[in-house]
Order: structure tokens, then sequence, then C-alpha cells
């Protein structure tokens, strides 16, 4: 179970490269194809997944994948990670790919939101009459637009297109057990492990970008200076670094900043630690992290029932963790948010969203639609 390696491949071979069934993971700094299966793991804990996958690491130079969003003992969707047959990487995708032109990805068919708008708002309002209790501090909400095709989907095509789109942060793609493919361009960085650094990026606290940019930054500016974005925020801060204090020997976190994707702005933290053991891999720090009050809220089992009896859909790998580990422990993991899970002919996108107790269920309905729009544009369906 050795995985032949090319390094320093061309940038474009690894777009071209890419086959649904392989995984695709892309940031700012670097690309890395994997593909041909010399195993899988199916795994439902994501502690004993980290075991496992460690002990198999031993033979093989990388594993690849993604944590479902429910962990928990009634989970339905396992961790899945591959051994890749051949591992290529190269810089990053980016550049090379901005001047591409768009892929032609079809038209839908019929496109269905799940809940509808409606239900979302009455939902939200649900929560914030639940945050008053003061057992929950936060939950994040999701809501999913179901798309329909006559064609068969082209996973490559929608990878290439959020390649294209998206500069920095974390493109990927990656097969799960059914054979679909789950895709997405997302800004945070759940966890990174290089040696004894581990660095986390936390995002929480949005508002939309916008083309005009007086608005685009005075939206910048009410975020930086909003109450309630910097409160959802910090408890995702708390939660890090209490869940990374057992690992690490020191933790430093730095001033919260406005980071901006290609449609939001959002607050965001980087958190950097020093491992205590090195034995500790990547996988095993992202499972002790995940799920964060980012994409699930705090405390979190509490917010786990809540989204439980919220949302009426299965997240599935939604808001989970995706990306690579290799045999000396390293590797990074990115949560699986503006994403999708592209079928035969149906692509199913999440988008979801912190709600605190002073939420508005309207501009939390509005946040959620705004940050559809990522996997929107790489479908050639967004607001340019
Ligand atoms: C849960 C999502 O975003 C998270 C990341 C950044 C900002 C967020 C927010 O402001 O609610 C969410 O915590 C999503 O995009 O589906």
């Amino acid at each position: 179970m050795t995985a032949t390696a090319h390094e320093g491949a061309r940038v474009a071979d690894l777009l071209d490269g890419y086959a649904p069934g392989d995984f695709f993971f892309g940031t700012d700094r670097h690309t890395l194809l994997g593909s041909g299966v010399d195993g899988a793991l199916s795994e439902a804990d994501p502690v004993v997944l980290a075991e496992r996958v460690a002990d198999g690491l031993s033979e093989a130079r990388l594993a690849v994948g993604i944590l479902p969003f429910d962990t928990g003992p009634d989970a339905t969707s396992p961790g899945h990670v591959l051994f890749p047959r051949e591992v290529r990487t190269s810089g990053p995708a980016h550049p090379a790919a901005a001047s591409l032109p768009q892929a032609g990805v079809g038209v839908p068919s019929a496109m269905r939101p799940v809940p509808e708008p409606a239900a979302h708002v009455a939902a939200v309002a649900r929560a914030v009459e639940m945050l008053r209790d003061e057992r929950l501090r936060k939950v994040v909400l999701a809501r999913v637009l179901d798309l329909e095709f006559d064609e068969p989907l082209r996973p490559e095509a929608i990878l290439r297109n959020l390649v294209r789109g998206n500069p920095s942060g974390f493109t990927f793609a990656t097969p799960l057990p059914g054979g679909s493919t789950f895709l997405g361009a997302t800004p945070e960085l759940l966890l990174s492990r290089h040696g004894e650094r581990v660095v986390s990026h936390p995002h929480a606290g949005s508002a939309p970008r916008s083309a005009d940019p007086r608005i685009d930054a005075e939206n910048a500016r009410r975020l930086a200076e909003s109450g309630k974005d910097r409160r959802e925020h910090a408890v995702v801060i708390e939660d890090m670094v209490e869940n990374l204090r057992p690992f690490c020997t020191q933790l430093r976190v730095a001033p919260t900043e406005v980071v901006g994707t290609p449609t939001m702005w959002h607050l965001g933290t980087t958190v950097t630690g020093t491992l205590a053991d090195r034995d500790i891999t990547a996988l095993r720090l992202a499972a002790a992290l995940h799920p964060t009050p980012a994409i699930c809220g705090t405390p979190t089992e509490t917010a786990r029932r809540v989204v439980g009896e919220l949302e009426p859909f299965d997240r599935g790998y939604y808001a989970g963790a995706v990306g690579w580990v290799n045999a000396d422990g390293d590797g990074e993991w990115a949560v699986a948010i503006r994403s999708a899970e592209a079928a035969a002919r149906t692509l199913r996108l999440y988008a979801g969203g912190g709600i605190v107790a002073d939420s508005d269920p309207e501009a939390e309905l509005a946040e959620t639609t705004a940050k559809f729009e990522t996997v929107l544009r790489a479908m050639g369906l967004g607001h340019p």
C-alpha cells in the first residue's frame, strides 16, 4: 500500500487529472490530487477512525477524506477516509484557473429549498426563544437547496469553477461512500498540524459582500463593530481554546479580524498552538475539535439536539471536516461549508448561520441565501 508521489506537478494537470472518485484539495499555497484507491476506511467514531488511519499510514503515504457533521451515537453517515494509490501535489491552483473560461455545468430543471424560506425563519425564531433559556448559548441552523438536472452532473466541471472563483481558502472534492461527491470552497480551517505547530482559523459572524465598493466597505465595518456577531464569534474561540488546551503546551489567540471571501465577510481569529505530543495526528486533533460552535453551537450536545429538532433534513457531510493526514501526523482539515453533495442528476447545496439570543430571523434567512452563492456561482447561477 504505497502511494506514488509526483511533487511539483503542473497545476492545470491536477485539475485536468481530477475525475469523480478522486480527492482534490486546493489551498492558496498548494494543491493535492489523490487518485485511485489502495484502501478505504468508513467509521462512525472519529477518534477510532483517527487511530485506524494512523495504523494504516505506517504503510501508506497519505490518507484523505471527510468526517460527517454528526459524529454522535445516532450518526447516520460514517467518517470516510481513503488511501489513494497515487498522490500528486503542485503549487496553488487558483492563479492558473482564474483565466480559464467558466465550465458548462448544465441548467437545473428544478430547484427546491428545504425547508421553505418561511419555515427557516420560523425555525430561527424558535431557536431564539430556546436561546433565552440559559442552557443554550448558540446554535447553528442550516437549510438546503435541491437542484435536479435532466443530464448527468459533472463534478469535475463544478470543481473547476469553484477553483476558478475562489482564490483563497480551501477548495475540495471528495468521494462519499454511496458514490456521490462532496465538494465546495470553504474559508474555514478547522486545524492544520505541521510538526509541533498547530493552527486553527475559526470563522463566525457574517456580512454579505457587495459589488458597490462603498457598501462593501460599510458591510465590513459594521460587521467588525457588531456586538451580536462578536458574541457569536467569541463562543467559538472560547470552545476552541478549551478543546485545544489538553493537546498543546502553548496557545496563542491572535486579534479577531474581518476576513473576506468572494461572497461573504466574516469574523476570523487565528489560534496557534505548540503540540505537546507528536503522536497526536492532525486527524486526531480534528476529531477532538469537531463539531465547533461555528457549525453546531454550544453547549455542543444541546445544540446538536436542537439542530436535529429544527432542521428537516440530514446534514450528512455538510459542516463536517475534509482534509488529509500523512504518516508523520501532519495534515490539514477544513470545515466542509459552502458545499454541496453531487449525485448522478441532483445537487444538494447547504448553508447555515450561527444564531444567538439577539439574532434576527429574517436577517438569518438572508445570510444563508448569500452563503449559497459560493456553489451557485460555480453552477453559473449566482449573481456576478
Ligand atoms: C455554517 C456556515 O458558516 C459558518 C462559518 C462562518 C460564519 C458563520 C456565521 O456567521 O454564522 C458560520 O459560523 C455556513 O456557511 O454554512
